[in-house]
């Protein structure tokens, strides 16, 4: 956040209601002219954070819970939105200056790698870092070397399947054992990113970006494997154009910005809205790659961050009602759990086997030959171990021949007959003696 130059809000973090944010609005400060504008705003959240905040805090307020989902098995999503400026980019990467300014992204690869520690438990780790400017992807992680123009990256692309997923052409899957690896994909990406300074900001990011995690976690002897993602976004920031006085390659990046996170809001409206039918994702690249990550099954988190000086009161206000929208949307986080792919193969393989049985069975039905001598000694030996085996789970298994099969029924039923006859002798000789 920026330093406050005029005190017209305040926070209140007691109130038994939640935590609340109040912008007190003094009429001259609207436009130094009388009007019917309202004169105080009051907006509830979750967690409202003070200018004076720590990341600290920040981070085991508003991350680490999402982080403990997705290394439950469910997707998360955490995404920094506001006005240019404003404190995005040092909230989800950090300041360079102290270590205590580590941002997000750097506490959670912390806190991520920490908790996978645990030997009994198999964590797989890998990272993608996605830029989208101008509604183009790029992939921030592709070039070993630093990028010098945005075309030396990989372009991305979008790709739907029949089941209406998303896929995303081009963009690496960059596998981390540690957070030393992690940390150093970070930096590469940050490297690549596409930094323009404009007027208002020396150092504004002028694309949307979004830095992945996708875990797979299998606990020893468990049939199942689970997997999820957690996509850590920093929104490009709104700006007005008329006030950032921006023209040229600049204008038309804003124009980009604004239209996409337009999009987003529509998205995020519709959401909000139980009976909307249709939910207007594919508008966007944003949208679409977020799709799965905003509404359904995620557990998404969204921090906004707002200058609280009269200048921005117009956009902070703004920015607080749009967030207010995303606090009422319902997500039903689902465990994703799939079947380990090695079992799933052998399972298979046992599947193929009988259906393999099973054809030859059809095929060979036809046969009409006799089974010779040594075949049928040979059933008898089988027939007999199936009898002898106590195990009442045991199978008769004798081929995919439906002369074999035939005969084993035929000599089981002869069995039968002898082992009849023989209690009937036994109970006759039994009443006789009686
Ligand atoms: N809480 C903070 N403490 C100290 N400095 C901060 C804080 N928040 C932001 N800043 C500083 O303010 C400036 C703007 O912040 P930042 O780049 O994070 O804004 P942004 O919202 O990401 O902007 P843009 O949308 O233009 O990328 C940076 O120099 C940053 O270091």
């Amino acid at each position: 956040m920026e330093p406050c130059r005029t005190p017209v809000y305040s926070v209140d973090n007691e109130d038994q209601a939640g935590a609340s944010l109040e912008f007190a609005v003094p009429r001259d400060i609207i436009n130094g002219f009388v009007d019917n504008r309202r004169e105080y705003y009051k907006f509830r959240f979750q967690n409202v954070f003070d200018q004076w905040v720590k990341q600290e805090d920040i981070f085991e307020k508003t991350a680490k819970p999402v982080i403990d989902s997705v290394l439950a098995g469910y997707n998360g999503t955490i995404f920094a939105y506001g006005q240019t400026g404003t404190g995005k980019t040092f909230t989800m990467t950090g300041g360079a200056e102290h270590y205590s300014d580590r941002g997000i992204i750097p506490r959670t690869l912390s806190y991520l790698y920490e908790c996978t520690e645990d030997r009994n438990v198999h964590f797989t780790t890998h990272i993608s870092y996605l830029e989208i400017y101008n509604e183009m992807g790029f992939d921030l992680l592709e070039s070993r070397n630093e990028a010098y123009r945005l075309d030396d990256l990989q372009k991305v692309t979008i790709m739907e399947d029949l089941d209406h997923n998303i896929h995303l052409k081009n963009l690496s899957l960059q596998l981390s054992i540690n957070e030393e690896e992690a940390l150093n994909l970070l930096f590469l990406g940050d490297i690549n990113r596409v930094i323009a300074k404009t007027p208002m900001n020396q150092a504004s990011t002028r694309s949307h970006c979004i830095f992945t995690i996708h875990i797979r976690k299998r606990e020893p002897g468990c049939a199942t494997m689970r997997h999820s993602k957690l996509h850590l976004v920093d929104l490009a920031g709104s700006e007005r154009v008329s006030k950032s006085g921006l023209s040229g390659q600049l204008l038309t990046e804003a124009k980009y910005i604004n239209r996409s996170l337009h999009y987003l809001e529509q998205v995020i409206i519709a959401l909000s809205e139980t009976d909307r039918p249709h939910i207007p994702y594919r508008n966007s690249l944003l949208t679409s790659v977020l799709r799965d990550s905003l509404g359904g099954n995620c557990m998404t988190t969204m921090i906004a961050t707002i200058a609280v000086d009269n200048g921005n009161l117009e956009e902070s206000i703004s920015t607080c009602r749009f967030s207010q929208r995303v606090a009422v949307i319902n997500n039903n986080p689902i465990l994703n759990e799939i079947l380990d792919p090695d079992l799933l193969i052998t399972h298979l393989k046992m599947e193929v086997q009988c259906l393999k049985e099973e054809l030859s069975l059809v095929k060979e039905g036809q046969r009409n030959d006799r089974l010779t001598v040594e075949e049928i000694e040979r059933l008898h030996e089988l027939v007999k171990i199936f009898l002898d085996d106590p195990d009442p789970e045991v199978a008769l298994s004798v081929g995919a021949d439906m002369r074999k099969i035939q005969y084993c029924f035929c000599w089981l039923k002869v069995m039968f007959y002898i082992v009849n006859i023989y209690m009937l002798i036994t109970l006759g000789y039994k009443i006789n003696f009686l």
